[in-house]
């Protein structure tokens, strides 16, 4: 049996009453890294001389390196001060905290018993607290509210302890009082955690059922999935099977976390742990999936599996077309530790070979185009961000669009577009903006509650398109930085939704293809035929530049034509003056792309694709 520290029971033999699972949730910067790095060396799995601030964090950076894995889950021994006799587990589990990622969050909750609701007491609540104790209340979590930093001297623990009573509907003295950076109060929590929490229930002689609540892809053991064991008990060597897929692996390594990896026998009922099957990808052990044995396993597996849907798209495109296959190669390689990544091939007249990428969202889309960009040093053109449009025509037949240029042409019935529930949380004086912004986005204001007397908690129903681009960069410029946001899928809804082409000389440039609302088009043509005028250089023959819904145009404007003769400026014979201006013209030319008969110059595309203002996006500002 391998080595336990300070007498704590091995992984497959705790009694379940003794165990507690429960994870931190906090908006970013309310403190959770730090409160961590406290159990740690409060618990005693780290020692005081190796203690470093962030230690959880620092081991996600060498992650990314490759070095070591991130702790998904942290095994804590804690003997607590109303039963010192009993040393108790705490199974300290990390959560996603983006939106983006609310499947995720889901799951690392329902492995749990309770949470430790943080909130920084100079700041008070804020969205993303507020949206995952929203999950935490659907998974049936206890839910302990925690105020933090209460050394600052800014800190107002009596006016936020007040809000978090009031939101978790407790009494304002049962808020805890904490201080994660000097430590006061945590050995208070960790207590409170033990008496709160409820022990995980499951039954010991079942079949296993253990449900995967993250799948983390290591270059050197492969896959390392992370579980929450239910019923039964998973060994060391068995084989066990995904209920999902039916797929059978070998476990070649089962164990917990402390916070490094140690490995055990096996984990009993109520555990959490890691194991290692030797798959090298990660879309083979899917988070929510059940594990259970090969042989005499369980039949029915634990609900809430879902596949992940990716809800935006772009397409990314090498600058240098050369690139294209270093540009696959790095996107198979991100997808082995991203199963919600997926990608297609696809060509553009305007931009070449390139891939159609989906997204979970957009702080998904900008850490895959980083990391393309920084660990894989390729140069990328995006396209802007759309969402899925489903489109039914007239005769019942129905299409789903990831990709403007491919809406359909015909006689469309109805266009569905997918719509979020969006929680806006900020100071009382910013309500009048907020509205206004959501409102020329098309919201449907769901309803509003004051947290205190001078914060407000905004709801809206908005077009998932109509947040993709800039919402947040709005919101934020609108509220002085004062506003949080955060949004969950809620379906989809029917809206006049058009395509706007933009045609040069007659040709459509697909990479400007977008899907707006019917009042938004004949803006977004405008602002497009106009950005582009002045990015095309003058050519030969005149060229029109049009917006149009399918065969109307709403905007046009004019390239007027000039003879572009560099020669005529050399009179006489000089024939190595002649070549040098050639030489050069061609240089020039090698920058250009064909669309049709027209040479564009690659910037005007990167011009009109990332630039802020340009609005080429799915969702027609107004
Ligand atoms: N004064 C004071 N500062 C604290 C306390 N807890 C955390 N901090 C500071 O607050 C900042 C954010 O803390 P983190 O622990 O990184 O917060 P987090 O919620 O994990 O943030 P993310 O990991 O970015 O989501 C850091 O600069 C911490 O040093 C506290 O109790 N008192």
């Amino acid at each position: 049996m391998p080595a336990t520290p300070n007498n704590v029971p091995e992984p497959s033999r705790t009694d379940p009453a003794l165990i507690r699972n429960f994870c931190i949730i906090a908006h970013i910067d309310h403190g959770k890294s730090t409160l961590a790095d406290r159990m740690l060396q409060l618990t005693g799995v780290v020692e005081q001389r190796q203690m470093r601030a962030q230690y959880l964090d620092r081991m996600d950076i060498e992650r990314e390196r490759g070095i070591t894995i991130k702790s998904q889950a942290v095994r804590l021994p804690w003997a607590p001060t109303q039963d010192p006799g009993n040393t108790h587990i705490l199974n300290m589990i990390d959560t996603p905290g983006h939106v983006d990622f609310t499947y995720e969050v889901s799951r690392s909750l329902a492995a749990c018993e309770g949470t430790i609701l943080l909130v920084d007491a100079a700041q008070g609540i804020e969205a993303q607290t507020l949206a995952n104790l929203y999950l935490a209340m659907e998974n049936d979590l206890t839910i302990i509210p925690v105020l933090n930093k209460i050394d600052l001297p800014a800190a107002q623990p009596e006016k936020f302890a007040e809000e978090l009573a009031n939101l978790v509907g407790c009494d304002p003295d049962d808020v805890l009082r904490v201080s994660a950076k000097t430590g006061v109060g945590v050995d208070a929590l960790l207590d409170k955690v033990v008496r709160e929490i409820p022990a995980p229930v499951g039954v010991k002689d079942a079949p296993a059922r253990a449900m995967i609540f993250d799948s983390v892809y290591d270059s050197y053991r492969g896959v390392v999935t992370y579980v929450r064991v239910v019923d039964g008990q998973l060994s060391k060597r068995e084989r066990i099977r995904m209920m999902s897929t039916g797929a059978t692996h070998e476990l070649l390594e089962i164990g917990t976390n402390s916070p490094e990896m140690l490995g055990a026998d096996g984990l009993g009922v109520g555990e959490v742990g890691y194991l290692i099957t030797g798959v090298k990808d990660v879309r083979q052990s899917k988070v929510g999936d059940t594990i259970t044995q090969q042989t005499k396993g369980a039949t029915e597996a634990l609900g809430g599996y879902k596949d992940p849907k990716p809800m935006v798209f772009s397409g990314l495109y090498p600058l240098d077309g050369s690139d294209y296959p270093e540009l696959r190669d790095a996107l198979d390689k991100l997808q082995l530790n991203d199963a919600a990544l997926v990608y297609e091939p696809e060509t553009s007249a305007a931009l070449g070979f390139g891939f159609r990428v989906g997204f979970l969202g957009l702080l998904h889309l900008d850490v895959i185009r980083e990391r393309l960009e920084r660990e894989f040093g390729l140069d990328l053109i995006a396209t802007a961000p759309n969402v899925v449009y489903r489109v039914v025509m007239e005769d019942g037949g129905e299409h789903t669009v990831t990709n403007p240029s491919e809406f359909p042409e015909g006689k469309i019935g109805e266009v569905y577009e997918p719509v979020v529930r969006a929680t806006i949380l900020a100071p009382s004086e910013f309500i009048g903006s907020i509205m206004e912004l959501c409102q020329t986005r098309r919201g449907v204001l769901l309803g509003m509650d004051y947290l205190s007397e001078d914060r407000v908690e905004i709801r809206y129903t908005l077009p998932l398109a109509e947040i993709v681009f800039d919402f947040f960069d709005q919101l934020k410029s609108k509220t002085r930085g004062y506003a949080s946001l955060d949004y969950e899928p809620t379906g989809e809804q029917t809206s006049s939704l058009v395509k706007v082409d933009i045609l040069l000389h007659g040709d459509k440039v697909d990479a400007f293809s977008a899907i707006t609302h019917k009042d938004a088009a004949y803006a977004y043509g405008v602002r497009l035929v106009a950005k582009l005028r002045e990015l095309i250089p003058r050519q030969a023959f005149e060229v029109p530049i049009q917006a149009a819904i399918g065969s109307r145009v709403i905007a046009r404007e004019t390239i007027r034509a000039i003879r572009k003769d560099v020669l005529a400026k050399c009179y006489g014979g000089d024939i190595s003056r002649k070549r040098k201006l050639l030489e050069k013209q061609k240089e020039g030319k090698k920058r250009m792309k064909m669309v049709g008969s027209v040479e564009v110059p690659q910037e005007a595309f990167i011009a009109v694709l990332s630039s802020d203002d340009s609005g080429g996006s799915a969702k027609g500002k107004k």
